[in-house]
């Protein structure tokens, strides 16, 4: 059976990477993302005799266009669909941390929460009280710590069912101002029509009237390499660069 599919994704610095090495150990490979000087690193771990893939997307603040990482970061969530998106978070700065939460919500449903640096944040004093905000943020919240591998088994406990398709989730969906918000309903069926239902149509659209062309790049080749895959008949979308 083919393995299902985790991407790790968070701010640079939460303790992707620590998590990533301690689920996989030694069955790890690093590379580039093709035509990026961003390093790819992929890994296998079993959990409940079930095989997962796991990659280790570069830490962003965003994931919009800035830089090569995030475009990498988004690309992978968009157009590979993972299984599992982990978001992993400074249990220490929740609040600069959210911003990325919530813009992966915006992208897909299947999101779970991981709020790492839990033993830092205790140091510090500082409570989490992870049932409220996965009520409020509609999606599974576990804490955890990777440097001192506490709450792993639960956090795996998740990813499986989540995997296996049995954790309904609600993403809490950022709400804009009105005119954004009847931007976004006249441009939408257009972006639907256009590109299909099998991606996160209102994100594409905000990004779209956010002037995003690399967005725009990427759902070109996208739908080159389906091409040529003899998957998709003729589409195609205008970038202007
Ligand atoms: N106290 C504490 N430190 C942690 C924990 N997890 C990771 N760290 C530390 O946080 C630092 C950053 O961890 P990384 O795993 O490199 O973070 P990252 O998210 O991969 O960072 P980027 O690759 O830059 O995005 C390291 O010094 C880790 O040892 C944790 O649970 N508790
Ligand atoms: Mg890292």
């Amino acid at each position: 059976m083919e393995s299902y599919r985790i991407a790790l994704a968070g701010n640079p610095n939460t303790g992707k990477s620590t998590l990533f090495n301690l689920l996989t150990g030694l069955r790890q490979h690093t590379g580039n993302w093709p035509g990026k000087t961003v390093i790819h690193a992929e890994g296998e771990f079993n959990h409940k005799d079930t095989d997962f893939t796991i990659v280790d997307l570069p830490g962003t603040y965003s994931l919009y266009s800035n830089s090569a990482d995030e475009e990498v970061a988004r690309d992978y969530i968009i157009f590979d669909k993972p299984d599992v998106t982990l978001v992993v978070l400074d249990a220490t700065s929740l609040e600069r941390n959210m911003n990325l939460a919530l813009q992966v919500m915006e992208m897909t449903d299947r999101v779970i929460v991981a709020l790492n640096l839990m033993d830092e944040a205790k140091k510090k004093g500082i409570e989490v009280n992870s049932e409220a905000l996965s009520k409020k943020l509609g999606v599974p919240v576990v804490k955890i710590s990777a440097r001192n591998n506490t709450g792993i088994k639960e956090l795996l406990d998740t990813v499986h069912e989540m995997a296996l398709g049995n954790v309904p989730t609600t993403p809490y969906r950022m709400t804009y101002s009105a005119d954004i918000e009847a931007k976004i309903e006249e441009l939408s069926p257009k972006v639907r029509q256009m590109i299909g239902d099998e991606f996160p149509i209102r994100w594409i659209s905000l990004r779209l009237l956010d002037g995003d062309e690399s967005i725009l790049n990427s759902l070109n080749d996208y739908f080159r390499r389906e091409r040529k895959k003899g998957g998709f008949s003729n589409v195609s979308v205008n970038a202007t660069t």
